[in-house]
């Protein structure tokens, strides 16, 4: 007799791989203005001149890391076919969860020649590690193109998006040349950066916008083809994949998800073929991954701000106000190695955006004339398992 899985087929999947998250797609569908204007900011560094810095943003899902990868594997390999044209770097950083130190740091461990020691995650400063930077940078010389994903964040990304972009004007890179590639999800953080940085970071962007279901049509379908065995998935379950994203987030990770779902669903049920009544079921599995995306999104103190409610709500004590929960904001940071902010003012503006985020509930209490309005909050209609565990996983990838 077999053991538990001798009896295991891949009935529906020829290639799953080509539905999952860090599968990097060959060819680019439906992003033809985007590919145009990445082509257009990107190809002075073919012909030796300073890179454009760039900034891309738009909704989640659609497709900016995906083009920006694609564009800049692309440039690498032009620019190696064309002998004069300087060497093209890629150095490319995910922002969720570290400093603008931890990010250099990163960067320049990336350069570190085999065998070398890391550089120290303590003691020295920003101004440090930029030097050590531009110094590794010159060594091997060519273009450097800085890709720097969810930007937003970091807290004070000026060293990152000021000073290194100007590094060779400002004399501290004699050979190397480097541009700066900004993408990021809030529309909000072109705002919050200072008129000068929004200048040099903004010198090209590049909008995103949401797909439509003819689009996601199109992207699910080349990829659909390659995933299943033949005529395993019905076309009914691709438009339905695409119409519930379309009308939702606009977003082709969201689109990839029902469809890989709905044929892990149908895979589980032994049905033969995936179909729209698989994609209908699969919807409430990708919203409960989505909330765990949702969290990663948030910068590092807007989770800690969560996380802390999540504690006061797992104990009984919410609806709690702002100073309570900045006490239990102050235990959470602490407990994980990160400095706190110290002002209830910051703590308060993570608890509107969560608000309107809608991670909490806000309730407007009014303790008559002498104690005033204040507000308390709560968890909105999410799990607090989901936020803890997706807390844990964070700290435990940046611990690493
Ligand atoms: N035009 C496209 N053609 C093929 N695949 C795409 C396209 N757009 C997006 N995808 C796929 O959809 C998924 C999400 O895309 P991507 O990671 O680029 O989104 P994003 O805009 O960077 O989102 P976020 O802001 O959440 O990081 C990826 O698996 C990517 O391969």
């Amino acid at each position: 007799m077999g053991g538990p899985f001798s009896e295991i087929n891949d009935t529906l999947f020829a290639d799953k791989r080509m539905l999952e998250e860090e599968y990097q797609p060959e060819t680019i569908l439906e992003r033809d203005a985007e590919v145009e204007a990445y082509q257009h900011a990107l190809k002075d560094v073919l012909f030796g001149r300073n890179p454009a810095n760039i900034f891309a943003y738009g909704k989640t899902g659609v497709g900016k890391t995906a083009v920006t990868k694609y564009m800049l594997a692309e440039l690498a390999t032009e620019a190696r076919r064309r002998e004069a044209a300087d060497d093209v770097h890629l150095l490319i950083h995910n922002c969720n969860g570290a400093s603008v130190y931890g990010t250099l740091r990163s960067l320049i461990n990336d350069l570190r020649p085999a065998g070398e020691d890391p550089f120290p995650k303590k003691g020295l400063s920003v101004g440090d590690a930029l030097e050590e930077f531009y110094a590794r940078m010159d060594e091997r010389g060519g273009t450097f193109l800085l890709v720097l994903d969810e930007i937003d964040h970091i807290d004070d990304p000026d060293p990152l998006l000021y000073d290194l972009p100007r590094a060779r004007a400002n004399g501290h890179l004699e050979t190397a040349r480097v541009g700066v590639i900004g993408i990021s999800n809030n529309y909000r953080f072109r705002e919050s950066l200072s008129p000068k940085v929004r200048d040099t970071l903004m010198e090209k962007e590049i909008s995103f916008s949401p797909y439509d279901a003819g689009e996601l049509v199109t992207i699910l379908e080349h990829r659909a083809e390659r995933a299943y065995v033949e005529s395993a998935c019905d076309g009914s379950a691709i438009r339905k994949a695409a119409a519930l994203a379309a009308r939702d987030t606009g977003g082709a990770r969201q689109a990839l998800d029902l469809l890989r779902t709905a044929g892990d669903l149908a895979e589980q049920r032994g049905d033969a073929t995936v179909t729209d009544d698989h994609v209908g079921d699969a919807q409430e599995v990708v919203r409960r991954g989505r909330i765990t995306n949702k969290i990663r999104d948030q910068t590092i103190h807007g989770q800690l701000v969560l996380e802390a409610v999540t504690h006061l709500n797992e104990h009984g004590r919410t609806p709690a106000r702002s100073k309570e929960i900045q006490r239990a904001y102050e235990r959470t940071a602490r407990n994980w190695d990160r400095p706190p902010l110290t002002t209830l003012r910051s703590v308060q503006s993570h608890l509107g955006d969560l608000h309107m985020l809608g991670f909490l509930a806000r309730y407007e209490r009014n303790d008559g004339r002498d104690g005033g309005a204040y507000f308390e909050y709560d968890l909105n209609d999410i799990h607090p398992d989901a936020v803890v565990e997706t807390r844990e996983a964070i700290e435990a990838e940046y611990a690493e």
